[in-house]
């Protein structure tokens, strides 16, 4: 079965044509990275795969069913993390947990947070209000949440992007051990191209709205006669 299947999708905002013929294809178990410079185009196409916005044109499948006609059973089998989406401020994280759990309809909601709160180091965390959190603390929290109904395909947009180093390598392992062990695939943008290089199996590169480039970090470095990850990424930004 294919995780994902989106064919030649484009979108336009007024004059800006964000995204343009852009398609994806991601298998179970697989970690794919979307990279480009600001303004690619890379939360647009990823707002469109989660049915926040429209596409003007082209298709998206998931588990081989269509999210237009089949938007319910699709989105309840996936999720989703991003910094700059709110969570309920006034409320405990542990509260913040149970939720979502109950709005995913999780069986035992109460031992999925316990789960989730000890998976993401969220312990001590666990009775303070989510307003109260520093940045880095709120993206585990968004990380947890994105975890509660044991997605089939986990979208990350920049997931450690306010995250020490060592908070960032402790989530980066868990995202890889999570897909290796469970076979959850997932989709992620990064600026982080030593994360990109380590987590991700393929790679695609967009560029003002269109993938310009694919493969495994080390095809893309063969291809642009790179060193690194890093390096074509400068030399397809500025191409
Ligand atoms: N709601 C919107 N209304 C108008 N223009 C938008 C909207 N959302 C995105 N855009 C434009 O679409 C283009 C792609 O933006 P997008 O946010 O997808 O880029 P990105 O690759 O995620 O960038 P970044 O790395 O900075 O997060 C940009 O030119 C942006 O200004």
């Amino acid at each position: 079965m294919t995780i994902l299947e989106a064919r030649a999708l484009a979108k336009s905002f007024g004059p800006v044509t964000a995204v343009h013929e852009v398609g994806l294809e991601i298998g179970p178990g697989e970690i794919v990275g979307l990279l480009g410079p600001n303004g690619a185009g890379k939360s647009t196409t990823l707002h469109m795969l989660l049915g926040l916005i429209t596409p003007d044109s082209g298709s998206i499948r998931m588990f081989d069913l269509e999210l237009d006609r089949h938007r319910t059973e699709v989105l309840s089998r996936i999720n989703f993390a991003a910094s700059y989406v709110d969570l309920p401020g006034v409320l405990q994280v542990r509260e913040v947990l149970d939720v979502f759990a109950r709005l995913y309809g999780v069986r035992d909601p109460r031992s999925r947070v316990g789960e989730l709160i000890e998976l993401l180091d969220l312990g001590p965390l666990r009775r303070r209000r989510v307003m109260e959190l520093s940045s880095g603390q709120r993206t585990r929290v968004q990380l947890a949440k994105a975890l509660v109904n044991e997605p089939s395909l986990l979208i990350l947009d920049e997931p450690t992007a306010n995250l020490d180093p060592d908070a960032g390598d402790r989530i980066r392992n868990l995202l890889v051990r999570l897909s290796e062990e469970s076979g959850r695939a997932m989709l992620i943008t990064s600026h982080n191209m030593q994360e990109v290089e380590r987590m991700c199996d393929r790679i695609h590169f967009m560029s003002a709205g269109r993938i310009v480039a694919s493969g495994s970090a080390a095809e893309l470095a063969d291809v642009y006669g790179a060193e690194s990850l890093e390096e074509v990424f400068l030399k397809v930004a500025r191409s």
